[in-house]
């Protein structure tokens, strides 16, 4: 479950961290547009300032000559009779101011605009047409007039210049024309920039009519180092456009080069002049992006390090699981193995469309087959043994068509050694729903050979066991155990049938005697001899001798009536007699003998029994095999006191009437 939640909350923490991160950065990129706008306001506002000074102090060195009147004096007094030693007052003037102002040039004009005096190399000619008219306007309106820097082929440079005009009182008596190289003092103050750029640069431009007039050399123009050209209006996203415009302060738009450019504008104080001071955006904040990304790649690299370690640590979970797996699967196919090998079991699975099993390694040794996992189903017919295999196939038949589970016990002969052994199949027929259904029969088999024969073993030797306990271990017949028993089952077995059952009694006569005289040893002897003798004289499957007492034995006789039972009893003295045991201590008898009474019971023939017709019938009525046995024993019994009575080895059957004569046998020997 917790790996369920995990990779969502993981998401929800990424979402979240992403978020935080989108937040930072906008938060950073706004301080850092800031922080750009700013540092190039200040340079703008440095730069305006130093141009500013720079034009402030032109125009203060023309105010002060203009308002020099002992100078303009001088200067009238040597116009009117020019002299050595005056013109150097004059030049001496103007040196100085050259020197300290650095001017390229400074000329002292005429008021009709001729050169007459200059520090420099001489003066000779007259003002260019500019500055011509602007000679005019500073004498009529007695103030000095800024010319603008351009390119005059007066001068080989570009120029900036001033004329102040020189009074004599009121009379005009001429100017200064001071001229400045801007190229040496003015361009180099905008071209100062405290940080590295390479995109960054400042104009001076001025409105010019319809057009925009740059003032001072662009960095990246083609033809920047010719400057004061012109740019129309109507390129309104241009900044240089926009400050002649009149819009002043931090602005955006595209420059000469058609880039995206952060620009400020400033205003140079009483002047025309606009400074115009710019940055390419993309390396404004391109670096502060790439500083940004430097700053956020930490949380980034950190997170995928994190997402790296969860995946590591999934995979690493994932392939110890997979071996744990592996282990406990191959494990279990050890265990199975051994089990198999253990319980001599083998599994098979056999499909009826191929006739083919596929086999275990233990299922082909139990069949005797080479290991190669597989049985054909000839190969298979080949095993079954002679008797089984008619019944085999029949079973399989039903379970195929019923579809029940099958156990089977059969006999096989082993492929490799030919050896009869006992297997017991477990199997079952299923059917695949898809996509063919395709039917096969899965199912175990093992080898029960030995459990065969040990319960064979068993088998015998309880029946050997049931046997002992039936038997009379001196005379080896059956004992008084086995003779209740089996007069309860004949009983019942009588009544079924409606056939007779007879009894016979058979005492040793004399025996005490015997014993007396001839020891216990002997007498023993002596009964095992009659009890075989007894045994050899029944013949019919089902008759039991058994021992009933000392040296008393009981006869039973299942389907016999009187007359065969007597007959059968008079077999039994004969058989005793031809014995000849020796019994000298019998008074009138040489050897020894037996006496023998006889009962019989047929209950569905009132006059079967010879011995006793109705009267036992009617006796029998409803009693039960208990109380029938008891009868039968009892007039046995009486039977055979009678024989004793009669004078012994005789055979006497019962008869329920005194009078009716009893059947006996002689007792003479045969
Ligand atoms: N040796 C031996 N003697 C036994 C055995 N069982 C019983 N006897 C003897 O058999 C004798 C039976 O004697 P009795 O019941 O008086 O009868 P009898 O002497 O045979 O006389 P009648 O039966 O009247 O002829 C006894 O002395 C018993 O001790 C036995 O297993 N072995």
């Amino acid at each position: 479950m917790a790996w369920k939640v995990l990779p969502l909350l993981a998401l929800l923490v990424m979402g979240g961290v992403a978020w935080s991160i989108q937040s930072i950065y906008h938060e950073r990129e706004k301080r850092f547009r800031h922080q750009a706008e700013w540092e190039l306001q200040a340079i703008n506002q440095l730069q305006t300032k130093s141009v500013s000074e720079w034009r402030e102090r032109r125009w203060s060195d023309a105010m002060a000559l203009s308002d020099d009147t002992a100078y303009a004096q001088a200067v009238a007094r040597w116009l009117a009779s020019p002299s050595e030693p005056q013109a150097l007052s004059v030049l001496n003037r103007l040196r100085i101011l050259q020197e300290r102002a650095r001017y390229s040039a400074v000329y002292l004009v005429d008021p009709q605009g001729r050169l007459r005096l200059s520090p420099g190399e001489g003066a000779q000619g007259t003002l260019p047409a500019l500055e011509m008219q602007a000679l005019e306007r500073a004498l009529s309106q007695a103030q000095a007039i800024p010319l603008e820097p351009r390119r005059d082929a007066f001068f080989a440079f570009p120029f900036f210049g001033l004329l102040a005009p020189l009074f004599d009182g009121m009379e005009p008596v001429g100017a200064v024309w001071l001229v400045s190289d801007v190229r040496a003092t003015l361009y180099p103050l905008l071209e100062y920039w405290p940080t590295p750029s390479k995109t960054a640069e400042s104009a001076l431009v001025q409105r010019s009519a319809d057009a925009v007039e740059f003032l001072s050399p662009l960095r990246h123009h083609p033809h920047g180092s010719q400057p004061l050209h012109l740019l129309p209006l109507t390129q309104k996203d241009n900044p240089a456009v926009q400050a002649a415009s009149g819009e002043r302060g931090i602005l955006y738009g595209h420059d000469y080069r058609g880039e995206e450019v952060l620009s400020m504008v400033s205003t140079v104080p009483d002047s025309p002049w606009l400074v115009v001071s710019k940055v390419d955006v993309a390396e404004a904040f391109g670096e502060m992006r790439t500083r940004e990304w430097l700053a956020l790649s930490l949380p980034v690299t950190l997170a995928l390090l994190l997402v790296g370690l969860m995946a590591a640590h999934w995979q690493w979970r994932a392939r110890r699981r997979e071996r744990a797996l592996k282990v406990a699967l191959e494990r279990n196919m050890r265990w199975l193995e051994n089990g198999q090998k253990a319980a001599a079991i083998g599994y098979f699975a056999y499909e009826p469309e191929r006739k083919e099993f596929l086999m275990s390694g233990m299922a082909s040794q139990v069949f005797g087959l080479r290991p190669d996992g597989r049985m054909t189903r000839r190969q298979w017919l080949g095993t079954l043994h002679r008797d089984d295999r008619e019944q085999v196939l029949a079973a399989h038949e039903q379970s195929l068509q019923q579809r029940t589970a099958l156990q089977l016990q059969y006999r096989i002969r082993r492929a490799n050694d030919q050896q009869m052994r006992w297997v017991q199949v477990w199997c079952e027929y299923e059917t695949d729903t898809a996509p063919h259904h395709t039917t096969r029969m899965t199912g175990t088999v093992q080898d029960i050979t030995e459990r065969k024969q040990s319960e064979q073993e068993l088998t015998h030797y309880r029946a050997a066991l049931e046997a002992q306990v039936r038997l009379d271990p001196l005379t080896d017949v059956a004992n008084r155990l086995a003779l209740d028993e089996a007069v309860a089952r004949e009983w019942h077995r009588t009544l079924r049938n409606g056939t007779p059952l007879s009894l016979l009694m058979v005492d040793v006569d004399h025996f005490k005697a015997y014993n007396d005289h001839y020891g216990h040893v002997a007498g023993d002897h002596t009964l095992q001899q009659v009890a075989q003798a007894l045994a050899t004289s029944v013949g019919r499957e089902g008759d039991l001798v058994a021992r009933y007492g000392g040296e008393e034995f009981a006869v039973l006789l299942p389907n016999t009536d009187a007359p065969q039972a007597l007959a059968l009893a008079q077999r039994m003295t004969h058989a005793v007699r031809a014995l000849r045991i020796e019994h000298l201590a019998a008074p009138g008898h040489q050897h020894v003998t037996v006496s023998i009474g006889g009962a019989c019971v047929h209950p569905a023939l009132p006059t079967a029994c010879a011995a006793q017709p109705t009267a036992l019938q009617n006796a029998l009525g409803p009693l039960s095999a208990t109380e029938v046995a008891q009868t039968l024993f009892e007039q046995a019994d009486a039977a055979l006191y009678d024989a004793k009575k009669a004078g012994r080895d005789q055979v006497v059957f019962f008869s329920p009437t005194p009078s009716a004569p009893l059947p006996t046998c002689a007792t003479t020997e045969p």
